[in-house]
C-alpha cells in the first residue's frame, strides 16, 4: 500500500468529515439514545467507552473500511506469525510469543522459539522464589530486602510502571529501586539507602551497550566491592537480563545468572520477556503470569475479533481519525488511579519511539501525519494543572480515561470523589456550557447588565471534545496485562494506517553518536572548535566554567 492519502476510504473519510466536523457531541447523544450501547464494548475485564467521540455510524464503517484497505487483518497475521515485520532490522516482532499461553509452535528461522520462551519463563520463576522465600543469601548470609533494577527507557519504564501499579501485590519483605539516569544523583542516592550485604542488584539492558545503564552498572558494582570487600561476592548480587551473553561476561556477571531474551523482542515490548524479572521477584511468578494472562487475554480478542469489535483496532482508528482528519497533534493519557501514575510515561516511549516516523515502508517520506505526541499523569492532579487548556483552549487534544472501580483499603469518600471527578470531567468535554446556560447561572448570581456581558464569553465552553474512557473493576494483573496489550496493539494498528515501522527507533542514535564525540571535547583541553557556533559556545562555555 504506497499511498495512503489516495486510497478509496481515505477520499470518502474527507468528504465525510466535510459532513460531520461542525456536529455537536450534545445533539448525536440527543438524537441517539443508544448511542452509549453501540458504541462502547467490553474486552479482557476493561470496559470501552468510546461514544463521546466525533463520530457516527458511518465514520465507524469508513474507519473500518480504511483499516481493511491498509490491510491490516494480514498484518496482525503476520506479526502473528513471526513473519520479520521489522524490517529495517529484519527482525520478528514477537513479544506476543511471551505471553503465548496456548504454547503453539511459534517458528522464527525455522526454529519454534516456545521452548526457550517457556525454559526462561521457569528459570525466572526459580530465581524469584528463591529470593522471595528467603533462599537466595547474599555474601553474609542475609536474605534480600532490596532490588535495584538498573537499566534505561524499555529495560526501565515497563518493571517501574508495573511494580507501581501493582504494589498493593508486592512483597512486604522486598523494596524496590530503579535507576535510569546517568546523571549520578539518581545512582547515588539509591545506593546510599541500601546495605551491599542485602541487595540484589539486575543489571537490564537489551544490547548491554547501553552507556546510562553500564555506567550505573559500573558505579554499583565498584561501590558493592568496596563494601564487601571481595570481587568474588558478586555472584551472588549482580544479575543480568540481555540478549547478548558476551557483553555481560565482560561486564563480570555470571553468564549462569543472566536471564537472555531475543532480537524479535522489542525493548519497549519487552516486559513480557526476562526484562520482567524483577517484577516477577516482586509480585512473584502466579502474578506474573497472571499479567501475561491479560495480555494473552487481549491478544486473543485482537486476533479473533471482527475490526468492527476489535477494542484496539477501534482505539487505534479513532486515533487515526483525530491525527489525520481533525489534525490533532497530542493525545493525553489521564488514569484515575495513583498508582498508574508511570503509565504516562510508559506509553510515551511505546507510542512515540514506535509511530514517531516520517518515512514509510518502502522508504518514502510521507505526506500524512503520524504518531501524535503522547502525554499525562494523573488525571487528577491535571485538572488542576493543564485541563484548562483541554477545555478552553484553541486545540483539540483527545483523552483517555482510565479508571478503577473498586480501590481496596483506601477509605471513603476518597474513591467517590476520584469517580465523580472523571464521569464530570468526560460530561463536561462533551457538552460544555453554552451561552444561554452560561447567562442563566450568572442571573442567579445576581451579575447581570454589562458585567454579564463582559463575562460571557469568559465562562462558555464548546464542549464537543473527544474521550474515550476506560473501567475496570480493580487494578489487578490481569487487568494491567490486558491494558498494556490493548496499547500495544493500538500502536500497532496505527503503524498500519501509516505504513510506518513501529519496531525500529532509528531516531534515538544520532544523539547517542552526538554525545559521544562531546564526550571526548569536553575532556580535552583548549578551544573547542568543531561544531556548529552555538554547540561550541555551549561546550566551551561548560569548560571554561567546569571546576576540575
Ligand atoms: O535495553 P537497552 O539495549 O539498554 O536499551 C534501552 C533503550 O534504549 C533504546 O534503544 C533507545 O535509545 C530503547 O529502544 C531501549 O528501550
Amino acid at each position: 500500500m504506497s499511498n495512503l492519502t489516495q486510497t478509496p476510504a481515505w477520499l470518502a473519510l474527507e468528504e465525510h468529515f466535510k459532513e460531520v466536523s461542525h456536529l455537536h457531541l450534545r445533539d448525536l447523544f440527543n438524537d441517539d439514545p443508544q448511542r452509549f450501547d453501540k458504541f462502547s464494548l467490553e474486552s479482557g475485564g476493561l470496559f470501552f467507552d468510546y461514544s463521546k467521540n466525533r463520530i457516527t455510524a458511518q465514520t465507524m464503517t469508513l474507519l473500518m473500511d480504511l483499516a481493511r484497505q491498509c490491510g491490516l487483518e494480514a498484518r496482525i497475521k503476520a506479526m502473528f506469525s513471526g513473519q520479520k515485520i521489522n524490517s529495517t532490522e529484519h527482525r520478528a516482532v514477537l513479544h506476543t510469543a511471551l505471553r503465548n499461553l496456548d504454547k503453539h509452535p511459534l517458528i522464527v528461522d525455522g526454529e519454534d522459539v516456545m521452548p526457550k520462551v517457556n525454559a526462561v519463563k521457569e528459570k525466572i520463576g526459580d530465581f524469584s522464589d528463591k529470593v522471595r522465600s528467603g533462599e537466595w543469601l547474599g555474601y553474609t548470609g542475609k536474605v534480600i530486602t532490596d532490588i535495584v533494577n538498573i537499566g534505561i527507557g524499555g529495560s526501565d519504564l515497563g518493571p517501574l510502571m508495573v511494580c507501581q501499579a501493582l504494589k498493593d501485590y508486592g512483597h512486604k519483605r522486598l523494596k524496590m529501586h530503579f535507576v535510569s539516569t546517568v546523571d549520578g544523583d539518581q545512582v547515588m542516592s539509591v545506593l546510599a539507602e541500601l546495605n551491599p550485604e542485602t541487595t540484589l542488584f539486575i543489571i537490564s539492558s537489551k544490547t548491554f551497550t547501553t552507556q546510562e545503564t553500564l555506567t550505573n552498572a559500573r558505579t554499583s558494582r565498584a561501590w558493592f566491592v568496596k563494601a564487601s570487600g571481595d570481587e568474588k561476592h558478586i555472584a551472588k548480587h549482580f544479575v543480568a537480563v540481555s540478549t547478548n551473553a558476551k557483553a555481560v561476561g565482560e561486564f563480570g556477571i555470571d553468564t549462569n545468572n543472566m536471564f537472555e531474551f531475543w532480537d524479535w523482542v522489542g525493548g519497549r515490548y519487552s516486559l513480557w520477556s526476562a526484562i520482567g524479572l524483577p517484577i516477577a521477584i516482586y509480585l512473584g511468578k502466579h502474578n506474573y503470569q497472571d499479567l501475561l494472562h491479560g495480555a494473552y487475554t487481549m491478544d486473543q480478542h485482537f486476533c479473533s475479533k471482527p475490526l468492527e469489535q476489535n477494542l484496539p483496532v477501534i482505539m487505534g482508528m479513532l486515533g487515526v481519525w483525530y491525527v489525520n482528519f481533525f489534525g490533532a497533534s497530542t493525545q493525553l493519557i489521564s488514569p484515575y488511579n495513583q498508582s498508574l501514575y508511570r503509565f504516562p510515561a510508559y506509553l510515551q516511549q511505546l507510542d512515540m519511539e514506535s509511530n514517531g516516523k516520517t518515512v514509510d515502508l518502502d522508504g518514502k517520506r510521507v505526506n500524512y501525519r503520524t504518531g501524535p505526541v503522547v502525554w499525562g499523569d494523573t488525571g487528577i492532579n491535571g485538572q488542576h494543572a493543564y485541563y484548562q487548556l483541554l477545555h478552553q483552549g484553541s486545540q483539540i487534544v483527545p483523552v483517555d480515561f482510565i479508571a478503577t472501580i473498586e480501590h481496596p483499603d483506601i477509605p471513603e469518600p476518597h474513591n467517590t470523589i476520584l469517580m465523580a471527578n472523571v464521569f464530570a470531567q468526560t460530561e463536561a468535554f462533551l457538552r460544555g456550557k453554552n451561552e444561554a446556560e452560561v447567562r442563566a447561572e450568572l442571573d442567579i448570581q445576581g451579575i447581570t447588565g454589562e458585567a454579564q456581558d463582559a463575562l460571557v464569553p469568559h465562562k462558555v465552553f464548546e464542549g464537543n471534545r473527544p474521550t474515550n474512557t476506560i473501567l475496570m473493576q480493580r487494578l489487578s494483573p490481569r487487568r494491567l496485562g490486558a491494558l498494556i496489550a490493548l496499547y500495544e496493539h493500538k500502536v500497532f494498528v496505527q503503524g498500519t494506517v501509516w505504513n510506518i515501522n513501529s519496531y525500529d527507533q532509528w531516531g534515538v542514535e544520532l544523539g547517542k553518536q552526538l554525545a559521544k564525540a562531546i564526550e571526548a571535547d569536553l575532556t580535552t583541553p583548549g578551544l573547542t572548535t568543531n561544531h556548529d557556533a552555538s554547540t561550541n559556545g555551549l561546550v566551551n562555555y561548560y569548560k571554561r566554567n567546569t571546576p576540575r
